[in-house]
């Protein structure tokens, strides 16, 4: 579903990933840590090709690729529910509009918001906003999850109870890769397969599971 092959990335004279493998099939979920710059934005930035490697390749199996940031990045002039429907007409899909509505809708709602939809992000809480950036990831129906610290702006009052609902959607899709980066490896209990780590460029296999 996903392979890193080889690659290498630098920024000017800074050398950030060195010589990366990494092989990940349908269903395999996946921790990352590592250090403050030391790359692991990167790694999914190659992952969802928005950053080209200096040498080596990447390849995956599927376009459809669910990304959530540490900051909800939601357009402001969108309500929750646009904000989701725009995510699902900019991929391929060819549903019909009011198909597309309906998983926008269901999206939402697994993730609590049912009856935010036609709220503005102003008028969301910051839990609320990730919620909907979750929702947003998987209303694509992904096979490859990337998390960059999906967490860490929210206080820690409202993590557990997104990171309960994350751990859940996450199961109920089975067959989809996911990158889980994080500093807190209390995050991955009971959902990761493998933790990797990167130190100086190398991606190194941390734990088989926490
Ligand atoms: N476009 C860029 N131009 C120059 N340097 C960059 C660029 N993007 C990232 N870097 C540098 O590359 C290094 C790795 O960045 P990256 O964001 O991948 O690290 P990270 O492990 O995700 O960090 P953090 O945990 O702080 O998010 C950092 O030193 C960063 O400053």
């Amino acid at each position: 579903m996903i392979q890193l092959n080889h690659a290498s990335k630098s920024y000017g004279s800074k050398v950030v990933l060195q010589d990366i493998c990494l092989n990940l099939n349908k269903g395999d979920v996946v921790g990352l840590l590592g250090p403050s710059g030391s790359g692991k934005s990167t790694i999914l930035g190659l992952i969802a090709k928005v950053i080209q490697p200096d040498r080596g390749g990447c390849g995956t199996a599927s376009d459809h690729i669910g990304y959530v940031f540490q900051d909800h990045r939601l357009l402001p002039w969108k309500t929750a529910l646009e904000n989701v429907l725009f995510a699902l007409e900019a991929t391929s899909d060819k549903s019909s509009q009011s198909n597309m509505k309906q998983r926008a809708r269901k999206a939402l709602t697994d993730v609590g918001l049912e009856k935010a939809t036609h709220y503005f992000p102003k008028q969301l809480s910051g839990g609320m906003c990730q919620r909907v950036s979750i929702a947003r990831a998987f209303a694509i129906e992904p096979d490859i999850l990337l998390l960059d610290e999906p967490l860490s702006a929210l206080d820690s009052s409202r993590r557990s109870s997104i990171l309960a609902d994350l751990k859940r959607m996450i199961r109920q899709r089975p067959d989809m890769a996911v990158i889980y980066v994080t500093h807190n490896r209390n995050e991955l209990a009971d959902i990761v397969k493998y933790t990797y780590e990167i130190s100086g460029g190398q991606l190194l296999l941390a734990d088989k599971s926490i």
